[in-house]
């Protein structure tokens, strides 16, 4: 049985939960899905979802319930997290915001609501490293990632910037994969890897 944490202090925990049970039900994998607001679930987890919202509030509030620690550890342990939107924010190296203490899980630097407001939502057709058909991706007052480091991998780029990357056990997107019936990004995040691992 896998089980996957949503972080469900603020944001599109529903749909982040409603997303990862049809990817899990697709790959004919049992899931329970934890919706994690306090210190001492992470750790029974074995994947974990950041959604998107308010960057400022989630990371405020990671850090008030002691979760922050913990997603550093899940990361340490080389599980897997997929953080979208606003959680590409708190997992990226620096916000350039004071507001939000970020998690430095993705070694990028993020610019939040770079690409407009709620009224600017888009979505648009992306090519995404290891997909043969374009991922149709949801952006809402997205982040643009305008710095990437060494160890980081791109995936997908809208207009040349970065929108989704990779570090480790961790995906981060600009977008939110959580909100259309594709759950390719979930493959990538999670089953592939889990698949592999199985696999040897
Ligand atoms: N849809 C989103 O998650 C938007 C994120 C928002 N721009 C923030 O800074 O938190």
């Amino acid at each position: 049985m896998l089980r996957a944490g949503v972080v469900a202090v603020q944001g599109d925990v529903s749909e982040h939960a409603a997303a990862i049970r049809s990817a899990a039900e697709a790959h004919g994998e049992p899931v329970e899905v934890v919706e994690i607001r306090q210190s001492g679930h992470v750790p029974d987890c074995d994947v974990l979802l950041v959604p998107g919202g308010e960057s400022t509030a989630i990371s405020r509030l990671l850090k008030r319930e002691g979760i922050d620690e913990e997603i550093r550890d899940h990361v340490a342990a080389g599980k897997p997290v997929l953080a979208t939107c606003a959680g590409l924010i708190v997992a990226s190296r620096d916000a350039k915001d004071d507001r939000v203490e970020t998690l430095d899980l993705l070694d990028v630097t993020v610019d939040r609501n770079a690409f407009g407001r709620q009224v600017d939502s888009f979505e648009a057709p992306l090519d995404v490293e290891g997909m043969d058909d374009p991922f149709p991706a949801v952006f809402i007052r997205a982040p643009l990632i305008d710095e990437v480091g060494e160890g980081v991998d791109v995936l997908a780029e809208w207009e040349g910037t970065p929108v989704a990357v990779r570090q480790g056990p961790v995906v981060g997107t600009s977008f939110h994969p959580e909100l259309t019936d594709d759950s390719r990004l979930h493959d990538l995040a999670f089953f592939d890897r889990i698949e592999a691992e199985a696999a040897d």
